[in-house]
């Protein structure tokens, strides 16, 4: 499916100089996204997945329908003070600001293999620490799945050795 046709664009937003992919335009419509969520189904089915993990806000969006489709739990990944339990944290940069991310201490089983979901790879920051977060959980990352690849960010620097599924590049 051409899902680039279903994103919208917004110039300038949230700062100057930042083009904005909105995936709710794609959320909208019931085709295209059950499209891209049985997509990244279809693409975790042979990896043998015991859990998705997805950080706030974008990650759940895509996370957690792929979880259901799995029947696999989702773990989210939350940015600071939003967890009631003990967590482990991590600092991280993104494509506009800087940010912490937390999961809970109890979130991941060692030696689970994990897919990490999120709407879109930029920079990579957020990916690299939630990637972070798992491993030091225990967790396995067996692969890395997004709708949106922002080439010219070079997020995928960052993910090397990981496997990694994009479903739109611009
Ligand atoms: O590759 P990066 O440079 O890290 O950028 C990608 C991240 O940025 C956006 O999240 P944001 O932090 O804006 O939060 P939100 O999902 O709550 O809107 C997006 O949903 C990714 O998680
Ligand atoms: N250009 C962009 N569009 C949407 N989400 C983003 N997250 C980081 N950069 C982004």
């Amino acid at each position: 499916m051409d899902y680039k046709k279903y994103i919208t664009i917004v110039d300038d937003w949230p700062k100057k100089g930042v083009r904005f992919k909105d995936i709710t335009t794609l959320m909208d419509n019931g085709t295209a996204y059950k499209s891209a969520v049985d997509e990244i189904v279809e693409y975790s089915k042979v990896r043998n997945i015991d859990l998705v993990v997805g950080p706030e806000a974008r990650g759940f969006i895509v996370g957690c329908p792929v979880s259901y489709a799995l029947e696999v739990g989702f773990a989210p990944v939350r940015k600071e003070g939003k967890l009631p339990r003990e967590v482990i944290k991590v600092d991280y940069g993104l494509e506009y600001g800087q940010n912490v991310l937390t999961i809970h201490k109890d979130a991941i089983k060692p030696g689970q293999r994990v897919l990490i979901t999120d709407d879109l790879l930029a920079t990579g920051g957020t990916i690299e620490a939630t990637i972070k977060l798992v491993e030091q959980l225990g967790g396995i990352v067996v692969g890395c799945a997004f709708l949106i690849e922002l080439t010219y960010l070079n997020g995928r620097d960052k993910l090397e050795g990981y496997d990694v599924l994009t479903l739109m590049q611009y």
